[in-house]
């Protein structure tokens, strides 16, 4: 699986939070919006609803005035009419109260009221529709004012104590409606923040690991590769050259009578050699080659597409280089020489074969006096792509 670099994880969750943030955001928006207008709907219906029923009365008791004041049968038909739409009205508010969600405990008391003034309603337009055509006496012109009045009443203090229980029900609901809306925005806010924090986490601990990662990988005095490395890479190159065929060469290094130098000038110093020593390498190598401390003094160099005469003449520069090198410090007039055994990897070899190799022409290169480099092969090579001899399979002082 291809690993994800820290800066690409960090995109991806920045990228990840901006669009919950954003999904969050308008999910708050949308319910904020929506809440409001169901509650203002709801009661705005019913209300509307009330004080139109709250008309009612005064239309009885006009109803009840010409009716009995102008004593003419004929106007029980207006009263009848009014009788009929009345209980309409009430059963309609009635439905609404049912359908709502308002908890209806506190309307029972009104509701039963309002089902007994709706029988008395009845009762009275029967009275009145039977009565129509016949001649009205005043005894029961006034039995219908009373009991019209009566409802009249009846209705009037119902639909006053409604209005003020939906107005109070609808404050409610909105303070109500108000705190639901803080807490799902808090909710909300909580969420993002316990997303982000885990996204810095996740971010923090994909930063440790590449630290992690690269301090495995790297000697803590030169910052160049360490031995661990050095073998990864050369598993990879050694599959490369498996797909292409591709020249792999390897150089071992390793200072000579560098004991000296920590003896005589102090382990300080001989560490600040070594630094000098990797830069020299560094230097001297391309970007695709390998420079690793394989510990002590001893240094290996890994050149993919780079056959042995371009290996040993790389060789022979850092050999130069490392001679011409000024040490640091009190060590400024000593000089500093290197041994090199260079190798270039056959066909079906494996890297311990390689750096076996290399290892035996390091030794060669030792035992053969130091300042050396030694490659084994039996050809002389041209130093710098110039024409050159070698004295015999090695180089050097
Ligand atoms: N300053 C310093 N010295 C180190 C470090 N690692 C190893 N050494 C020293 O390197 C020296 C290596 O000594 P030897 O193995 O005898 O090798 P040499 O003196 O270079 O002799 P030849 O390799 O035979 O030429 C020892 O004195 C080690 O203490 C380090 O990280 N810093």
């Amino acid at each position: 699986m291809k690993a994800i670099s820290a800066r690409g994880l960090r995109r991806r969750l920045l990228l990840a939070f901006g669009l919950i943030a954003s999904v969050c955001l308008l999910a708050i928006t949308f319910y904020v919006f929506q809440a409001r207008q169901h509650v203002g709907a709801d009661y705005t219906a019913m209300v509307a609803d009330v004080v139109r029923a709250q008309q009612d009365p005064d239309k009885l008791r006009t109803a009840l005035d010409r009716h009995v004041d102008l004593e003419d049968p004929h106007h029980g038909g207006e009263l009848a009419k009014l009788l009929q739409r009345l209980p309409r009205r009430i059963e309609g508010i009635r439905l609404q109260l049912m359908r709502s969600d308002l908890p209806l405990a506190g309307y029972t008391p009104l509701l039963e009221e309002l089902a007994d003034i709706e029988e008395r309603i009845e009762a009275l337009r029967t009275q009145v529709t039977t009565a129509e055509g016949d001649e009205f006496d005043s005894r029961a012109l006034e039995e219908v004012r009373t009991r019209g009045l009566e409802i009249e009443e009846g209705l009037a203090w119902n639909y006053s104590e409604l209005s003020q229980l939906l107005h109070q029900a609808s404050a409610d609901q909105r303070r109500l409606m108000g705190w639901l809306t803080l807490a799902v925005v808090w909710l909300l806010m909580m969420v993002v923040l316990a997303v982000g924090t885990v996204m810095l986490m996740l971010v923090r601990l994909q930063r440790q690991q590449d630290t992690m990662r690269h301090l495995s990988h790297t000697d803590e005095l030169t910052g160049l590769f360490n031995r661990r490395r050095l073998q990864e890479v050369a598993e990879q190159e050694f599959a490369r050259r498996r797909r292409h065929a591709s020249p792999l060469s390897l150089m071992l290094l390793d200072l000579d009578h560098f004991k000296r130098i920590n003896d005589t000038y102090g382990h300080p110093v001989g560490d600040e050699v070594l630094s000098a020593f990797s830069d020299i390498l560094l230097h001297q190598v391309r970007r695709l080659d390998t420079v690793a401390r394989m510990g002590g003094e001893e240094f290996a160099v890994l050149l993919p597409n780079t056959d042995g005469e371009a290996a040993h003449r790389l060789a022979e520069r850092v050999r130069e280089a490392t001679r011409a090198m000024r040490l640091p410090g009190r060590a400024h007039a000593h000089r500093l020489t290197v041994s090199i055994g260079v190798t270039e990897a056959r066909e079906d070899d494996s890297f311990e074969h390689l750096y076996s190799r290399a290892d035996q022409r390091l030794y060669r290169a030792k035992a053969a006096g130091r300042d050396r480099v030694e490659s084994g092969d039996a050809k002389t090579y041209p130093i710098d792509g110039g024409p050159g001899k070698m004295p015999s399979t090695a180089s050097g002082a």
